[in-house]
């Protein structure tokens, strides 16, 4: 790290979103200026900084000195008086103001207009008024200078300096003075770490009890982010008390007074404690309530002869229902809650349409979801109604990751008499709990899905702990109904969900390319995305969809997201960009929205186009609508020339590609390889080595997730 030191000249660029700044420094004892760029709240022009950081080259701007933190200092000559003053910092004092100022009271014209405003009267020009404004502006400029002061002294630099001023304004030394670990709450883009980093610096002791709640707070939000409801006391103790460097009996100490305040909730299960973060306590606890009431409340089908309501169905659609999907479509008449699983092929959609056909027949009122928009997209096209998103369902009105706002709940629920939701697996118990919160008395649920898929990314595993349960109405459906010659993608789903070896051999739609090495296989995929498919006529964009296990080594998420972007989407004069974190994004690029924005209305997983770049903005087309993402706000948008298998839930696409390398070996899980296999409608391309592919189809112990769904519904002593 070098040391700068000089009066800042001018400022040449500032982004308000995300406290970029670029401006001309002129270097104590030195003649000419220097660029200086980081991030920071803006300098005044006069003002003199001492900078930390280092001297970098760009590539079009030449020499330039990135500032790592920065710290104010007083202008100490009156030459530096009068330029501070002269730069319009002071509303009210322009530059022939300050020559007339720093004229009369030199050196000590700053301690004037903060102590003696009474004696600014003395200079022409300036009455009892103004005098008192000049005092006022300057108190507020050097009010918002102590902060930024404040946050320097304590290793809080740049862009976080400018959210927390944001946040707290005047209020934020007090704040952290009070509780840093507020910040990980209420500030966006600040979390445990940076908080705790802050808290150390400001000397907060270790064993703090704010800081072992944030150290737990933050443990069980990993836990849930792995996809847990609840965990072991246990688990939870250790893993705070490693993240927080201190002793487990203390963390244990503090963990009893939390519950006791109820700021966690508990419970004790076969001699084991469980510990839950608050919503997804309540969350899990109503998800069972709500099933078991509506469960057996069901409005009643005006005709009472159901077998012949099925029967009447098959005569007139011609179609000769499976035992189970019969029991299925009857089912729906009779009970408030249904759950309908199957692999592909074995005739759920075939089953809805029953379902729908009957269900209106008998006068119901019928909505349709899925939890995302392909989903729901296919659903429609699938049963030729309308069908939304469960979000668009539920009418979010915003809110935060977390914590949606839905104008549908308990107080103004639904208007239906039948609510069927497809591609279950992927709903969370946060989603579900809204949901079910929004289904009236009386109405009837039907949850369709594959219990195989990947769970949701989110907490719990709605679907497989309702059918574990055993207390809610269940149909599987096993029974395949395609032809072997008709898509051997279907075949070959369900030889890897029984364990064993694709047929690779029959037919084009299912290839295994042998590559041992990683680096052959990513040029394996580019050379297919890029030359191959798109001779065979297929338009990569839309059609071709590379899925990687983990996001992480050659052929993980990242790297194949560069490869591809260099090959398909290569950088051109004229071809706006803008960097992100660890990506470029590029006019033209296929892009993802990584997480919920209920203001935007995208949702994880959604993808789109960029359109447009223009002054840190940038424009994406969505199939349903046009949204404009702000600077400080690119960071949700992801290149999605790959993606991981978890993000492709509830997708389909014409080709799906992916590697299987044993570096991935952690993440190599059959429900992984059936779910990216299940998402291809025409062709999959495997690359990698048998090794692998043997370790994916082999390894069916997939992770039980914590959550005591099943047991509520059970109704079992907790
Ligand atoms: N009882 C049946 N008799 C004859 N054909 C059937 C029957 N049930 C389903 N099929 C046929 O089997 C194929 C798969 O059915 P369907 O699309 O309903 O299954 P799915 O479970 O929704 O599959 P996917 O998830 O792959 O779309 C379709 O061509 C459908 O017409």
């Amino acid at each position: 790290m070098e040391h700068l030191e000089g009066t800042v000249e001018n400022i040449i660029f500032h982004n308000t979103d995300n406290g970029f700044v670029v401006f001309k420094l002129k270097p104590a004892n030195e003649n000419g200026t220097v660029a200086v760029v980081g991030n920071m709240l803006v300098p005044l022009v006069g003002e003199q900084l001492e900078l930390t950081g280092e001297w970098a080259e760009h590539a079009r701007f030449g020499r330039q000195f990135k500032a790592a933190s920065f710290k104010k200092v007083a202008p100490a000559s009156v030459k530096g008086i009068e330029r501070f003053l002269a730069s319009g910092a002071i509303k009210g004092i322009g530059p022939a103001m300050a020559a007339r100022l720093v004229k009369q009271f030199g050196l000590d014209t700053l301690k004037i207009i903060e102590e003696k405003p009474k004696r600014l009267q003395e200079i022409e020009g300036i009455g009892k008024k103004k005098a008192e404004a000049i005092h006022e502006a300057y108190s507020q400029q050097s009010e918002m200078h102590e902060v930024m002061l404040f946050l320097e002294m304590n290793g809080v630099t740049g862009a976080y300096a400018g959210k927390i001023f944001t946040q707290y304004g005047f209020l934020a030394i007090s704040v952290l003075q009070e509780n840093p670990y507020r910040l990980a709450q209420e500030v966006q883009g600040i979390g445990f770490r940076t908080a705790d980093q802050i808290a150390m610096s400001l000397g907060l002791e270790r064993n703090h009890e704010e800081r072992i709640t944030a150290g737990i707070d933050f443990a069980l939000l990993q836990i849930s982010q792995a996809g847990h409801c609840c965990v072991p006391e246990e688990t939870l103790v250790q893993e705070a008390a490693k993240l927080l460097l201190v002793d487990p009996i203390d963390v244990a100490r503090h963990l009893s007074f939390l519950i006791q305040e109820s700021r966690l909730c508990v419970e004790d299960f076969h001699g084991m404690t469980l510990i839950y973060p608050r919503h997804l306590y309540y969350a899990e606890k109503r998800v069972a309530e709500r099933l078991l009431r509506l469960k057996d409340r069901a409005t009643q089908a005006p005709d009472d002869d159901l077998p012949a309501i099925v029967d009447g169905w098959e005569k007139q659609s011609g179609i000769t229902l499976a035992a189970a999907q019969r029991e299925a479509v009857l089912s729906s008449l009779l009970h408030g809650v249904l759950v309908l699983t199957g692999g592909p092929g074995t005739g759920k959609t075939t089953v809805v349409r029953g379902m729908l056909d009957v269900l209106e027949n008998q006068g119901f009122k019928l909505l349709l979801g899925a939890p995302t928009g392909r989903a729901a997209k296919r659903l429609s096209e699938a049963t030729d109604r309308e069908a939304m998103t469960v979000h668009r369902l539920l009418e979010s009105t915003g809110g935060v990751e977390g914590a949606p706002l839905f104008m549908r709940n308990e107080n103004e629920p639904l208007d239906a008499e039948v609510v069927i939701i497809d591609e279950v697996s992927m709903m969370d118990i946060s989603l579900m709990n809204s949901f079910l919160q929004a289904i009236p008395d009386g109405c009837r649920v039907i949850l369709v899905g594959d219990v195989d898929q990947l769970p949701a990314v989110g907490p719990g595993s709605v679907l497989k702990d309702i059918i574990r349960s055993t207390t809610v109405p269940v149909v599987r459906l096993t029974e395949v109904f395609r032809q072997a010659g008709e898509s051997m993608i279907v075949m070959n789903a369900h030889q890897i969900n029984r364990g064993m070896l694709p047929d690779f051999k029959s037919s084009k739609d299912f290839q295994f390319l042998e590559i041992s090495d990683s680096d052959a296989v990513a040029d394996a995929i580019v050379e297919l995305c890029h030359e191959q498919l798109p001779k065979e006529g297929f338009n990569v964009s839309y059609d071709v969809q590379v899925l990687a296990p983990m996001h992480r080594l050659v052929c993980g998420v990242e790297n194949l997201n560069k490869l591809l972007q260099q090959a398909l989407n290569p950088e051109r004069e004229g071809k706006a960009s803008i960097s992100g974190a660890n990506q470029v994004l590029r006019e033209g690029d296929k892009i993802m929205q990584m997480k919920n924005n209920y203001t935007k209305g995208v949702y994880n997983g959604d993808i789109g186009f960029i359109t447009g770049i223009q002054n840190g903005r940038v424009a994406v087309r969505y199939p349903e609508q046009n949204v404009i993402y702000e600077r400080g706000e690119i960071d949700e948008l992801h290149l999605a020339y790959a993606m991981s298998v978890h993000k492709s839930q509830g997708s389909e696409y014409p080709v799906v590609i992916m590697p299987l390398i044993s570096g991935h070996h952690i993440m190599l899980q059959r429900n992984l390889l059936y779910t990216a296999v299940t998402r291809a409608k025409e062709r999959v391309v495997l690359l990698g080595s048998k090794a692998a592919l043997n370790t994916a189809l082999s390894n069916d112990r997939t992770k039980r997730r914590y959550s005591l769904l099943a047991e509520r519904l059970r109704g079992e002593e907790l």
